[in-house]
């Protein structure tokens, strides 16, 4: 019973050459290149791809995955009935989560076992998953505005495209770049909660589009990917930078958990927060919305002055997908759009080099004894 680590605190699963989550250094690399700089420097395709192959796409090889891309990213009709079957009170979360098994069920290549962990095959329903996914969750977005689907266009980039599939037009370059950091600074945390369990269900032989399933349902919670939502409520319910503190003081007096603060491996500080946090101060000058990062810092300051608890991707992202014009809601749909790139790209390097997940429990139920 000794060596029980509840939650894995500290367990060291598996490796990875993925990515390295570095807390000492407070930096996160791709495939050995630092997130920032990625962000920085390349798009989110280009990220994809890297995760995925392990290198950055040559020139021909960009074109080639764009061209592929692009050409899968309309809503498929069944997935549009299904979406439609379901009660505008679904969340979002479970909208997608739906559409992403159903995108499993019409995949004629699933055929027999075999096939569900080909390796060239799971790469091109990667392909597939991250083109479906913009569509499937702008429409969900324009749905619960009681709006229609528009039609994805080719001749736009992926955030461009995602961005003008929900709002109908493209926003200012700032927003769209804004857009795509987030997508990049999410694609991937080596093996977060959800990951875990891309890779549990990989590791049971089955197809990555049940392994994606059941990654959305774990990165729904608000322990994981549900805080970007979670913040969101934290901001609305606080209302001004002024009552931040007050707010604070009660909330953890009531032993409340401060959505979007902490981290299972980052002891001080998540190493996306400024790239994310720059921004989030672009689209507050962009919208002209000081009010937000005003908010932003106070409670900030004010949770590390309580408790030395620092803020992780979630604190900026979810003010940054409001002042863009998404509903609360959608914000965790948007990071299963990013994290997808990692989750497949777990789900191959598991099946490279596979042993069932699978861990002991210690027995503390009621001693051996006779049915009456
Ligand atoms: C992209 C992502 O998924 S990032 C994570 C997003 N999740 C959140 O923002 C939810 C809020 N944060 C949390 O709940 C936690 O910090 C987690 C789940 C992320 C990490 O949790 P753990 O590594 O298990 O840390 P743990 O929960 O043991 O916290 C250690 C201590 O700090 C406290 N603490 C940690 N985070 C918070 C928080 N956000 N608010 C208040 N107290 C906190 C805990 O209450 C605990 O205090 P105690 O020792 O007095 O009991
Ligand atoms: O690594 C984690 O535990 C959570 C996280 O930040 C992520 O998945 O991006």
């Amino acid at each position: 019973m000794n060596d029980i680590r509840k939650g894995l605190v500290g367990v060291v699963a598996d490796t990875t050459a993925i990515s390295k989550v570095n807390p000492e250094t407070n930096s996160l690399l791709y495939r050995g290149y630092p997130v920032q700089e990625l962000a920085a420097k390349c798009s989110f395709e280009q990220v994809a791809w890297l995760l995925w192959k392990g290198e950055l796409p040559t020139e021909e090889e960009l074109a080639e995955f764009q061209r592929l891309e692009r050409s899968q990213r309309s809503l498929h009709p069944s997935v549009r009935r299904a979406i439609d079957d379901l009660p505008l009170t679904a969340h979002p979360m479970d909208v997608v989560r739906t559409a992403v098994s159903v995108l499993g069920a019409l995949d004629s290549t699933l055929g027999a076992d075999p096939t569900w962990i080909d390796a060239e095959l799971t790469q091109q329903r990667a392909i597939a998953l991250f083109s479906q996914l913009p569509a499937i969750v702008a429409y969900t977005q324009r749905r619960l505005w009681g709006k229609e689907p528009i039609d994805a266009r080719e001749d736009l980039g992926y955030s461009a495209n995602f961005l003008n599939m929900t709002f109908g037009e493209v926003p200012s370059e700032t927003v769209v770049k804004a857009f795509d950091v987030s997508m990049i600074l999410y694609a991937e945390h080596s093996f977060n909660a959800s990951t875990f369990t891309a890779r549990v269900i990989a590791s049971t032989l089955s197809d990555v589009y049940s392994s994606v399933t059941g990654a959305i349902g774990a990165l729904k919670g608000p322990l994981h990917g549900g805080a970007n939502e979670a913040v969101m409520h934290t901001f609305q319910e606080i209302g001004t930078a002024d009552a931040a503190a007050a707010w604070l003081d009660e909330a953890l007096a009531a032993k409340r958990k401060i959505m979007g603060f902490g981290h299972r491996v980052y002891k001080n500080g998540d190493s996306r927060v400024p790239t994310m946090k720059a921004s989030l101060e672009l689209l507050v000058a962009e919208y002209d919305r000081p009010d937000v990062i005003e908010l932003y810092d106070t409670l900030e300051t004010a949770m590390v002055e309580a408790k030395g608890i620092k803020p992780n991707l979630d604190y900026p992202s979810g003010p940054a997908y409001n002042l863009m014009g998404f509903d609360t809601t959608i914000f965790t749909p948007l990071f299963v759009a990013a994290r997808v790139t990692g989750w497949t790209a777990h789900v191959m390097e598991q099946l490279a080099s596979n042993a069932l997940i699978r861990p002991l429990s210690a027995y503390t139920g009621v001693d051996q004894r006779e049915v009456p």
